[in-house]
């Protein structure tokens, strides 16, 4: 049974259904979330196409309705901004004129700052940044939110529990956002290559695709799992794993070699600096 608290949202424009879009609209579209509307945008009809008819969502495209976002913005107390972070500007400009004040912003776009965003906007938006991740989809997230400079208390508040509707929120400044970024906003999609690593020696060691699929799948999961619900550490769990002068040593040692931690660390140094670099438009 699911046992989770009702949670009431006011009226939400999402503009941009991708990926994380969708993502979003997934935790305000569970049973027990009640937003008082909920309005989609999207650039092309095809995409908006695939959610019209989805019990109380508005859907409307930009290529059809070229005021699509201004529709989508007049009487909502919450705009999603869910666009490239590229488009953010233009986009800001085109519905400046009609959010009303009191309304929050909260853009998830990568790199652009509250500070580039609020110079956008009149100061009585209250513009806030999230960073979450695909799992939210199977309400798995993890979300990191910083408030602008306008924020109120109960802004930043109202968009946590919005995240929340698609699982975990941690409160960051915003100088640590785009580091955020490169570890759990980036971070499903490092799990994901090594998943993809896997299965690929699973299958050059005469498994099935079917078969290397459940046997990894199945091992990322499962570690996961006793990870969340053990006491111990990630480097005790491995330990346990190890077993002295057995198999699991050798391969671990040929890992070593690869030098992981240096390897993670240059990949995040990579993805901020384009976070920088997204920033400076
Ligand atoms: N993907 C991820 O894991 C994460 C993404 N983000 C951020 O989310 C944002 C979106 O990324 P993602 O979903 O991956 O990208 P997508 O390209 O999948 O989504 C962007 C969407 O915006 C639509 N769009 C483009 N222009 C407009 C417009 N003017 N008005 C309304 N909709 C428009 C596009 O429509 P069409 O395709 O029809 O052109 C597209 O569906 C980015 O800023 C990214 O930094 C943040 C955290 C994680
Ligand atoms: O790759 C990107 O730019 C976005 C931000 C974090 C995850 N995806």
């Amino acid at each position: 049974m699911d046992d989770a608290q009702n949670v009431n949202l006011p009226t939400i424009a999402m503009l941009g259904a991708g990926s994380m879009g969708r993502a979003i609209l997934s935790g305000l579209l569970a049973p027990h979330v009640h937003a008082a509307g909920i309005r989609v945008t999207n650039r092309s009809e095809a995409r908006a196409a695939e959610l019209s008819g989805t019990p109380g969502v508005t859907t409307y495209a930009t290529e059809k309705k070229p005021d699509a976002n201004r529709l989508a913005v007049d009487g909502a107390q919450l705009v999603i901004v869910a666009v490239k972070p590229a488009m953010v500007r233009d986009l800001l400009a085109e519905i400046v004129d009609s959010l009303a004040p009191g309304t929050i912003v909260v853009s998830v776009a990568a790199g652009v700052t509250t500070a580039t965003m609020e110079s956008l906007l009149p100061d009585t938006i209250s513009v806030v940044r999230a960073m979450p991740n695909t799992p939210a989809v199977v309400g798995k997230a993890v979300t990191g939110i910083s408030a602008g400079s306008h924020t109120e208390e109960d802004d930043l508040a109202l968009v946590r529990t919005l995240f929340e509707t698609v699982g975990e929120v941690v409160e960051v400044p915003e100088s640590q956002l785009d580091a955020l970024s490169t570890i759990s906003g980036s971070g499903p999609a490092y799990v994901f290559l090594l998943i993809e690593a896997l299965t690929q020696a699973a299958v050059e060691k005469g498994f099935t695709p079917e078969q290397a699929a459940t046997l990894v799948n199945g091992t990322f999961l499962g570690a996961s799992e006793l990870l969340v619900s053990s006491d111990e550490d990630p480097a005790e769990l491995r330990r346990r794993v190890t077993s002295p002068n057995g198999t699991t040593e050798r391969a671990i040692a040929v890992l070593a070699d690869a030098d992981l931690p240096a390897l993670f660390t240059r990949a995040t140094d990579a993805a901020l600096a384009r976070a920088r670099e997204l920033a400076a438009g």
